[in-house]
């Protein structure tokens, strides 16, 4: 796997494209939404990034990493607002993609179709293994999709799922490190046997 989209060729020529980043929490989405973004701006082509309003994690216009690193964004409360775009705009970021409405992927597709590059950051599951909002549809109908991974905290290997700690059975509950850990396959099975009282392997 390529993890670093570094075909200079559709990084500068404008053509619309659809590029979907995305892997559990702490696998490195936002850090390369970020890094592909500033060679954009280095470029010196029109850069526009959206995330949902209700992400104020960090910040309330920032998108910002775990490791701190940021740039400045639009919160919107739907994805149809991202549609609202001068017709100048080369390329749009946004992250944090799992929270929007499934309209968000006939936007991305609009978009591309007018010779945007799209650059989508997301979770790929919730913290039950289940496919995360338009994230799904918007693997199918992207260009490139790069799968990041984080390491599992329990042994080290590849991480694939971001695992609750806390006890909450809502889909939507915006955390960090207090409420969540990425883990390999075998440690989320672990994990759940344990909360299910099950421990033996
Ligand atoms: N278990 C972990 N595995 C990998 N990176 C981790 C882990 N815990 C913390 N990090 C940090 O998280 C950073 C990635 O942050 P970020 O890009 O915001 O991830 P994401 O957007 O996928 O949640 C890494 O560069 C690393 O410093
Ligand atoms: C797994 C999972 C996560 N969330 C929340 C927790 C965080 O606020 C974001 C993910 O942020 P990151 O940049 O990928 O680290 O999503 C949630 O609401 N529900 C879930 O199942
Ligand atoms: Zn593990």
């Amino acid at each position: 796997m390529v993890v670093f989209s570094e075909d200079h060729t559709q990084e500068t020529f404008r053509r619309g494209r659809i590029e979907v980043i995305c892997g559990s929490m702490f696998s490195g989405k936002t850090e390369e939404l970020i890094r592909r973004l500033k060679r954009a701006m280095f470029a010196r082509q029109q850069v526009e990034i959206f995330k949902p309003a209700i992400d104020t994690r960090y910040s309330e216009a920032e998108v910002v990493s775990h490791d701190n690193n940021s740039i400045k964004s639009t919160p919107v409360e739907t994805s149809a607002s991202i549609l609202l775009l001068g017709s100048e705009i080369d390329v749009v970021g946004i992250d944090e993609a799992q929270f929007f409405d499934e309209g968000l992927i006939g936007i991305c597709n609009e978009l591309a179709n007018r010779g945007v590059r799209v650059i989508i950051a997301g979770l790929d599951m919730d913290y039950k293994g289940v496919p995360f909002g338009p994230i799904p549809g918007l693997c199918a109908i992207a260009d490139e999709v790069t799968k990041v991974h984080a390491i599992c905290v329990k042994c080290g290997d590849l991480a694939y799922i971001s695992h609750r700690t806390v006890a909450d059975d809502k889909r939507v509950l915006l955390g960090e490190k207090e409420e969540y850990e990425p883990l390999c396959r075998r440690c989320y099975q672990k994990a759940l046997r344990g909360k299910s009282g099950r421990e033996t392997e």
